[in-house]
């Protein structure tokens, strides 16, 4: 089963592994085209409608390939109109083929001669909305004609990922006799590489179909899996996150690094909760943060209150850096948790506690796999059995971990995401901390799962930067400054 904003994440991925989307257009099409073939004998006739997305350029490519029956191709708009270059370009090939097709820019234009099949390729998972014009009244010319409906990914005007009729949800008036909003009523639905959540609701018989996209492109983490992350153009200081880091005391460079991670990662304010007598030092690393001493030299039991009140005004904590592991850290983090339910990414020292601590907190733990091995986890060294393991302790424990090695893993105790960017110059000290303050501002924006897979993705890639400058030299500070690059989406 997969969403259609993880598809595209997928489709992004596999274009990133070498499987461009030009070929998954070639092998959706050429889906489609098996389905017609299993409908129909050769020499019937089929009539696609297309739109103007890579739904109809599924389409386009699947004219091609039944050169058997009486096809004619009909692209509802013009073909400047077509959105995309690789749907552009199978459609030029469609010309130049003389393969049949007719532009339609009027719904008033649009006749079907009685064919045997149409294929609905006028809207996929790009679908926004209830059906316009000239789709509405094809969509209905469709449901009249006796032709057995093949429909391309997902009926036209359906929701993949509900199964509603697109728009309905919005409480948008669904067209003129309201409540019945016009959708493709298919008989059957090739849809591409996996179940779509939407699709079994339907009384269509579907079809999945593997177009290509290799395993890995959903198991390991790629610049798929950053759309949507990018910031909104058009938002306020605060929406992108504020991230409360708790640390510091025996050390003052984590929770610093922690703090300039999380900003360098995007979010809006980030705050340092550490004792007074460091909180001078961290404040001089840099003017960004906004600093907050605690009384004394150690963060302890009786700094919980103040330590909620501060975390009540932010999106996500960064619990750990730089606390040390004297007893009155272990006392703060037990009481802390015991009473914070908000989200919080766990590190270093503070990570032993979590096993014993029952607190209403969405955590992402963030364990080295020694850290994994005390908190009561096993590692194993084939990556495969060492997902497993990560995965079902994460499902013990009921948070998000993050367990950090030549290979990240990553689960929330269902879903499992391997990280492969990273290189052995990031054993130095610190990096762990740039991680943990990724994770946080991912983490005041998305879910913990994904702040985790993305947190270890974009802290691997600002590692390869900076071994791509100074080799296995590197140090922490380097990666803070190369996340801002990591993280863009293009
Ligand atoms: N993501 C993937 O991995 C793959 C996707 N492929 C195909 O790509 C499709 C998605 O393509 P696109 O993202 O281009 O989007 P679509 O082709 O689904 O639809 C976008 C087009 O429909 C128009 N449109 C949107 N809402 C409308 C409405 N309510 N009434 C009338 N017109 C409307 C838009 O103006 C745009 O022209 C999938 O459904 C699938 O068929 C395949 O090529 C295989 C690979
Ligand atoms: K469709």
């Amino acid at each position: 089963m997969i969403t259609t904003d993880r598809m595209a994440a997928v489709d992004a991925n596999a274009a990133a592994l070498g499987v461009p989307r030009k070929q998954l257009m070639e092998s959706s099409g050429n889906a489609v085209a098996r389905e017609v073939r299993a409908l129909a004998d050769p020499g019937a006739s089929v009539d696609l409608l297309c739109g103007r997305g890579n739904n109809g350029g599924d389409a386009f490519v699947a004219a091609r390939f039944l050169s058997a029956y009486d096809v004619t191709v009909r692209l509802l708009g013009r073909p400047e109109s077509i959105r995309t270059e690789i749907a552009r370009e199978n459609w030029a090939a469609l010309e130049r083929a003389e393969i049949p097709t007719e532009t339609v820019a009027d719904a008033a234009d649009l006749a079907l001669d009685g064919p045997d099949v149409i294929v609905d390729a006028m809207l996929g998972s790009g679908v926004t909305g209830a059906l316009r014009e000239p789709e509405r009244t094809a969509a209905r010319l469709a449901n009249e004609s006796d032709a057995a409906v093949v429909a391309v990914d997902v009926p036209s005007g359906i929701d993949a990922d509900t199964g509603e009729p697109a728009g309905s949800g919005s409480g948008e008036p669904t067209g003129s006799d309201a409540g019945s909003a016009v959708r493709v009523e298919a008989d059957r639905v090739v849809t591409f590489h996996d179940e779509k959540p939407g699709l079994a609701a339907l009384d269509a018989e579907v079809t999945v179909a593997d177009i290509g996209i290799p395993a890995a492109a959903e198991r390991f983490t790629g610049p798929g899996d950053l759309l949507g992350l990018a910031r909104d153009p058009d938002s306020h200081k605060g929406e992108n996150g504020e991230v409360l880091v708790i640390g510091g005391g025996p050390y003052t460079g984590a929770p610093s690094l922690s703090a300039r991670s999380a900003l360098r990662t995007g979010a809006d304010l980030v705050r340092v909760a550490c004792p007074e007598t460091v909180a001078g030092t961290v404040q001089g690393y840099s003017a960004d943060l906004i600093v907050r001493g605690l009384p004394g030299d150690r963060v302890g039991p009786a700094h919980v209150d103040r330590a909620l009140e501060l975390a009540a005004g932010n999106d996500a904590v960064v619990l750990g850096p730089g606390l040390g592991d004297g007893e009155s850290a272990s006392e703060f983090v037990r009481e802390f948790l015991s009473r914070y339910d908000g989200r919080a990414v766990v590190d270093a020292d503070a990570l032993r506690v979590v096993p014993e601590v029952d607190t209403g907190a969405e955590l992402i733990c963030t364990p080295h796999q020694g850290e994994l091995v005390e908190m009561g986890g096993e590692t194993a060294d084939d990556p495969d059995e060492r997902a497993a393991l990560v995965r079902s302790f994460a499902d013990e424990i009921g948070h998000t971990l993050l367990v950090k090695g030549a290979v990240d893993v990553a689960s929330d105790g269902d879903a499992v995401r391997l990280n492969r960017t990273g290189n052995p110059g990031m054993t130095v000290g610190g990096t762990g901390d740039v991680l943990a303050g990724a994770v946080g501002a991912l983490a005041a924006v998305t879910d913990p799962f994904r702040a985790a897979a993305v947190g270890a993705y974009v802290n691997g890639l600002a590692g390869d930067a900076a071994a791509e400058e100074m080799g296995y030299g590197l140090v922490a500070t380097d990666l803070p400054d190369r996340l801002p690059e990591a993280m863009r989406d293009e």
